[in-house]
Parts: C-alpha cells; structure tokens; sequence
C-alpha cells in the first residue's frame, strides 16, 4: 500500500509544462556550472562548484564523511534542485526536461537494496519498471552473471523463483547488494551513479564487478562514490570534495604524487590493511 501511495503522490519538484525529454547525443556528460546548494535553511555544502563529467568515463567522488558526495548524486537524479547556477547533461539544464525521462536515463545504486515480496526475477527485473517495462530473463540472467551470482541463485530452490520477502532474511547482505547492482544493470542505462554500492562486498568480489563494469561492451558514464579508495583507484577521473569544492582533481597516479588531501586518505588505506588498525584508520577517514 504504500508503494501505491508513493506512486501516486505529486513530485516534490514539478515539471514545466510540455517539459521536453532528455537527449543524450553527446552520451551523457554532466556539468556542474557556478552550483550552490543548501538543504532548505541549511548552511550550503556547495558554492559556486564547477565540474565536468566526461560522457562514457568513470568518476569517483571522494572526500571525508558530510563534504556532499551523496548529495551530489542527488542532484545530477534530480532529486534535490541547485540554489544557484545550473546542472547540464549533455548541455540541457536538468530542471527543464521531464523528470521521468531523467530518470529513467539513470540507474542508482546505494546500500540499500528495496526488496518487494516476488521471485529473484521480478525482484531484479524490476529495474527497467520506469521505462515502462519488466527486464527480459535474458537480461536478469546476464547482469547476475556480472554481479557474480547467477551460481547462487541456482543453488536456490526454484531459482530465480525462489521468492524474496522483505520481511525475512533469506539472502546475505553481500547478495542483497549484488542483486541491486544487477537491477541497476538491467536497466542499460546510459548514466549509472553507485554511492558505496559494493560496501559490504568482499574484494575479489568487488574487484570482478568494478571491472565487468569498465569492461562492458555498453558505453555509459559512471559516477562512483567508494570509501574504499581501492575501489576507485583505475577511475578516468577523481574529485576530491572539500568543504563545497572541488579541491583536488586528477587520475590516481596525479593526485598521490601531489601529496594533498587524496594522497593522505590513500596512505591512511595502506595501514588499514594491516588488519589490526583497521578499524581505527576507518574512524580516521570519516573525521
Ligand atoms: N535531506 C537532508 N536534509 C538536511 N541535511 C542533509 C540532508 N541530507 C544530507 N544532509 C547533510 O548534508 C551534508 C552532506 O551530506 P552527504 O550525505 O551528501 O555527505 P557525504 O559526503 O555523502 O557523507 P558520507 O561520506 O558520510 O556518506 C551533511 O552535513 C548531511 O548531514
């Protein structure tokens, strides 16, 4: 019932009338141009933030915890609108296109994985629900084998029927995050944002999605935030968040040599891989 109700309830954001779809023949770059944003009489978190995406390339957000990343992922979905300046995708201001049609051009992933009651299939083919339909079985099948989780859903009594029900725990949170990616890829969305979307997978794991994702035949623009800097370190580009700016912004190999604020939560994660201060070195990173 209450997916109904939120289904139905107006957009906190309204569209103009005869708001025209988005175009994305440039494959989907996004600028940030002179943004300033502040939830409602907030202080702001970001003044006059001016930052390209490139179309078809990775970019990892980092930055210590409450310096934005998140968001700024709500405001390329649209989600939160700027205070000033404008956001582009492919040189079209986001607040004057269909809110729909945005939408349905982006695929997001966070920690959290919304379960409804229904099989694996409906739970991941679900995905392509704002465009109007249920992803193919084929399409499931293939985004579960990038998630590496086809075998287990297999291993699963009816497969991908077993039945999923928010209620009870009948996956790991590592396989709930993973089914979330494969409703994300299902998608084939051209612009794919993930905030911490692989947190609770182990590295091999994450190490083989991070790289089907690089790898994959379909062109798309990825914006990543990861906390694990590990996770992020082959991005075409990252954006060091610091107090509303962009601080820093480069490859990895460019910002580790200029010793600034990357350099140091990068040398944080090497001593966290020694398993004993780990925990404290997290606690480091977060401030
Ligand atoms: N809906 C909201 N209303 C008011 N303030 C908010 C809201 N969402 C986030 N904030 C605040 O905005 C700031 C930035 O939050 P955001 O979640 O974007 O940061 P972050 O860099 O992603 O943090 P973390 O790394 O801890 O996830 C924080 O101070 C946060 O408390």
């Amino acid at each position: 019932m209450s997916a109904v109700k939120n289904v139905n309830r107006a957009p906190d954001l309204q569209d103009d009338v005869n708001a025209p779809p988005l175009h994305l023949e440039g494959g989907g770059s996004i600028e940030f141009h002179n943004v300033s944003f502040a939830y409602g009489d907030q202080l702001p978190i970001f003044h006059n933030l001016n930052l390209c995406i490139p179309a078809g390339r990775t970019t990892a957000i980092v930055g210590v915890s409450g310096q934005g990343k998140s968001t700024l992922l709500n405001l390329i979905m649209r989600m939160v609108d700027v205070t000033e300046g404008a956001i582009l995708i492919d040189g079209q201001d986001i607040r004057r296109v269909a809110q729909s049609h945005l939408r349905g051009q982006i695929a997001y992933v966070n920690q959290t994985f919304v379960t409804f009651p229904g099989s694996i299939y409906y739970n991941i083919a679900y995905g392509t629900v704002s465009q109007g339909k249920l992803a193919s079985k084929d399409d499931v099948i293939e985004a579960t084998k990038a998630v590496n989780l086809y075998d287990t859903i297999l291993k699963r009594k009816g497969d991908f029927e077993f039945r999923l029900n928010p209620y009870t725990r009948a996956m790991s949170g590592g396989e709930l995050q993973r089914l979330g990616i494969a409703r994300a890829l299902v998608k084939k969305a051209p612009i794919l944002l993930l905030d911490e979307a692989t947190a609770a997978l182990d590295s091999p794991t994450e190490t083989r999605i991070m790289d089907h994702l690089r790898h994959s035949a379909h062109a798309r623009t990825t914006v990543i935030i990861a906390h694990r800097l590990s996770t992020i370190m082959d991005a075409d580009q990252i954006v060091v968040l610091d107090h509303g700016r962009v601080a820093e912004l480069g490859t990895h190999a460019e910002l580790v040599a200029k010793g600034g604020i990357y350099a140091t939560m990068w040398t944080k994660t090497h001593i966290s891989d020694k398993p004993n201060v780990s925990a404290k070195v997290d606690e480091a990173i977060k401030l």
